[in-house]
């Protein structure tokens, strides 16, 4: 097991992305990860799931009182109005959320989301009293070129709201390439890119960077998380597909437990 050498005082969040995954014969599966969560499966880790809205309420009253928090996976920046088929942050509060994913490569680059509106709706988790986790990666035409820090940069300085609280932010780092593909960044160019986008943080919101938790997602799962969970600056991982069942989600965020009981 590799040491965990970065980010003590920062609590680690292990986040699932079920995406467009999940009727509600898969709330089982929530039920097992709230009871292995109860009984310290995760170790220090947080965990949230972020499952289709459909299962939002669902997925929330099976969680109330178990340390695992419900997420959505998108709102829209205002409060209500007449925008048919949208949901806003403070409709995923109401219906027990706590945290929301914004602007995943998969909303860029399928509904043309662009950082402003990607920061629009951060505001608005916000205003709900929402966490939002905002995602940013390069494609892998960009790291080919050499340009993944300055397009992630450019992304997370125009996504990021100008003022923001620790708790109500955290960044994922989801290289485009790597979802979905079994492909992942070495732990170099992991540990580069977050320390990279941790500066970045402290530039643009002066004194969070070193609060804001920056999470690696791309291709977790059980058999990598020790080693990604190691890397330098990785305060966590934001899973896909790892994330669906009980089993892998508990493997992925067991890495923290293990992590604890070897140190
Ligand atoms: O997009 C992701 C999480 O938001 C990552 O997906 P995979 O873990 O399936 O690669």
């Amino acid at each position: 097991m590799p040491d965990r050498q970065v980010s003590p005082r920062l609590r680690p969040l292990v986040a699932g992305n079920w995406k467009m995954h999940g009727l509600r014969e898969a709330l089982p599966e929530i039920a097992k990860t709230c009871a292995a969560a109860a009984g310290g499966g995760a170790g220090e880790a947080e965990l949230v799931i972020c499952p289709p809205a459909t299962l939002i309420m669902a997925a929330a009253a099976i969680c109330e009182g178990s340390p695992v928090a419900i997420g959505g996976q998108d709102c829209h920046s205002a409060p209500s109005g007449p925008f048919t088929g949208d949901i806003s942050a403070e409709m995923l509060k109401d219906a027990g959320a706590s945290y929301v994913i914004l602007g995943h490569s998969e909303r860029r680059s399928g509904h043309n989301e662009g950082d402003e509106s990607v920061r629009e709706k951060a505001c608005a988790a916000f205003r709900a009293g929402l966490t939002a986790i905002v995602c940013v990666g390069e494609t892998k035409a960009e790291r080919e070129a050499g340009e993944a820090l300055p397009t992630v940069g450019a992304q997370l300085t125009g996504s990021i709201p100008n003022s923001s609280a620790s708790e109500g932010l955290v960044i994922a780092y989801e290289p485009v390439w790597a979802i979905g593909t079994g492909l992942t960044p070495t732990p170099h160019d992991i540990a580069e890119m977050h320390r990279f986008i941790r500066a970045r943080i402290n530039d643009h919101l002066p004194g969070q960077g070193d609060k804001i938790r920056i999470l690696y997602g791309g291709s977790v799962k059980p058999d990598n998380a020790a080693e990604l969970m190691a890397v330098d600056d990785v305060d966590g991982f934001l899973v896909g597909g790892g994330s669906l069942t009980f089993k892998d989600f508990m493997a992925i965020a067991g890495v923290y437990r293990q992590a604890a009981k070897a140190g």
